[in-house]
């Protein structure tokens, strides 16, 4: 059984106070979740607030990003190993955002993706197609070539230590969210590929769904054989709201 994993992507927002009165609500209602395991992923200056007040929790936390590079003159970015010298279990690679914004490419991300698991940190693989593509009819084509970018330069001994997270770029932070129906199939088809590697592997990696998921549809989505939790954008700012998809997690564990 693959136990669901909720992670909040705070994604650029937060002031220093705003995100300790976040972490410390998140802490105080940690313990009515029962088998979900929880992460939160706020910017990277807040990283050692969620170290600091999260210490002693099993509340696990991740960065948004990584640099693609071990080290050096990269001003600006910031490495997988400082990333886990702040106690960091995840880092998000490939983000829609990030794509669109950055220019990042899969290869650009597979060497995040590898990255990360050379420093111990368990990478977020994200995929996704935009509305535009899934009008075309190619949504598959789009999520498998982003999963092959990491297939490609890492093998499935890379992805089997990742986690990897279906966003249609079209429901990130819209309020329109995927059906049930629709993000399984995709989940399907990206656990199907998987397998064709290695069955085992596949049986065994996690498969997140985000896009406008809130208390009020986690628990369908969480429902569908394939979808085994959430990378939760808008809705992990708020605790109590990050908490009930966490227990929607824990409901259809
Ligand atoms: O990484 C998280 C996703 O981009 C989802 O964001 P959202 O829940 O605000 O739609």
């Amino acid at each position: 059984m693959r136990q669901p994993l909720i992670a909040g992507n705070w994604k650029m927002n937060g002031s220093k106070a705003e995100t300790v009165e976040l972490l410390n609500g998140i802490k105080a209602g940690i313990d009515q979740i029962t088998t979900s395991e929880v992460a939160v992923c706020p910017p990277f200056p807040f990283l050692y607030l969620a170290e600091d007040i999260l210490q002693g929790t099993p509340i696990g936390h991740g960065a948004q990003d990584c640099s693609r590079e071990e080290n050096g003159a990269f001003t600006g970015q910031v490495s997988a190993a400082m990333l886990k010298d702040f106690g960091c279990t995840y880092v998000i690679v490939g983000h829609s955002e990030r794509r669109l914004f950055n220019g990042e490419t899969d290869a650009i991300i597979g060497r995040k993706y590898a990255l990360a698991v050379e420093h111990g940190l368990t990478p977020i693989l994200c995929v996704g197609e935009t509305l535009e593509e899934r009008e075309q009819g190619k949504t598959e084509e789009v999520v498998a070539r982003h999963l092959d970018g990491v297939l490609e330069s890492g093998g499935i001994d890379a992805l089997a230590k990742g986690v990897i997270a279906y966003e249609p770029v079209w429901a990130i932070g819209t309020g329109v969210t995927a059906t049930p129906e629709q993000a399984q199939e995709v989940h399907a088809f990206l656990r199907e590929r998987v397998a064709k590697k290695s069955a085992e592997v596949a049986q065994g990696v996690r498969i997140l769904y985000g896009g406008s998921m809130k208390p009020a549809n986690a628990s369908e989505l969480m429902a569908q054989a394939d979808i085994d939790g959430g990378l939760i954008g808008g809705a992990a700012l708020k605790a109590g709201d990050f908490l009930a998809i966490c227990k929607a997690g824990d409901a259809n564990a």
